[in-house]
């Protein structure tokens, strides 16, 4: 197999990863978001986390929240809590690598914020402790995971929502992620200001 054949078979890969997708994924999709304009019109803020690329894409969403998509609006109340290194290397040296989410959870988190928590095997321990600091604030919880859901999927409550992608490869999961995220960032911009 040649290159071009390999970067053929990655496209055909993800499109299907995303048709797969979108033949389940877009209610939840859709209620996802207007929990997220609920939670904004509530005062309250939304705590995004994840490990690698779904560290990127926690950043990603938070910096759309705050500046912007594609349209003009003000900004949107929205935290990345993987991306300061202060914090993270303290909590990782001085407790340990799984509180790093947590704990920032902890300080910042309250009843009427939400968790946007991302892991495409669902079994980040770091994640994980993040959805149970979430729910001891009362939080709600809006997850990203892939494969089966992982654990993530068995601890959520009924109140939370799971957008579960249900393919195995990590970079598929990750792709379809960010299309979601996208997604999410148009339904709320829809929502709040109208238009096309
Ligand atoms: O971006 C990638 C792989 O595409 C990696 O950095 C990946 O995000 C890391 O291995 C993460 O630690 C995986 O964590 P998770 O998605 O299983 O929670
Ligand atoms: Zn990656």
């Amino acid at each position: 197999m040649d290159l071009i054949d390999r970067v053929n078979g990655h496209f055909l890969d993800s499109i299907a990863a995303k048709q797969q997708a979108m033949d389940i994924l877009p209610p939840a999709v859709a209620a996802a978001a207007e929990r997220m304009v609920a939670c904004f019109m509530n005062e309250g803020k939304i705590l995004a986390c994840g490990n690698g690329g779904s560290a990127a894409d926690a950043q990603h969403f938070a910096a759309e929240m705050v500046g912007r998509f594609e349209k003009e609006r003000p900004g949107l109340a929205a935290i990345s809590l993987a991306t300061d290194s202060s914090a993270l290397t303290a909590i990782g040296n001085d407790y340990d690598f799984d509180m790093v989410f947590s704990k920032q959870v902890r300080a910042l988190g309250h009843q009427n914020d939400l968790l946007l928590a991302i892991s495409t095997s669902g079994n980040s321990a770091n994640v994980i402790e993040a959805i149970y600091a979430a729910h001891e604030r009362g939080m709600g919880v809006i997850a990203l995971t892939g494969k089966d859901g992982g654990k993530i999927a068995e601890l959520l409550g009924p109140d939370d929502i799971l957008l579960n992608v249900p393919v195995e490869r990590t970079a598929r999961i990750q792709e379809v992620h960010i299309l979601l995220i996208h997604a999410m960032c148009d339904a709320i911009d829809y929502m709040l200001l109208g238009g096309e």
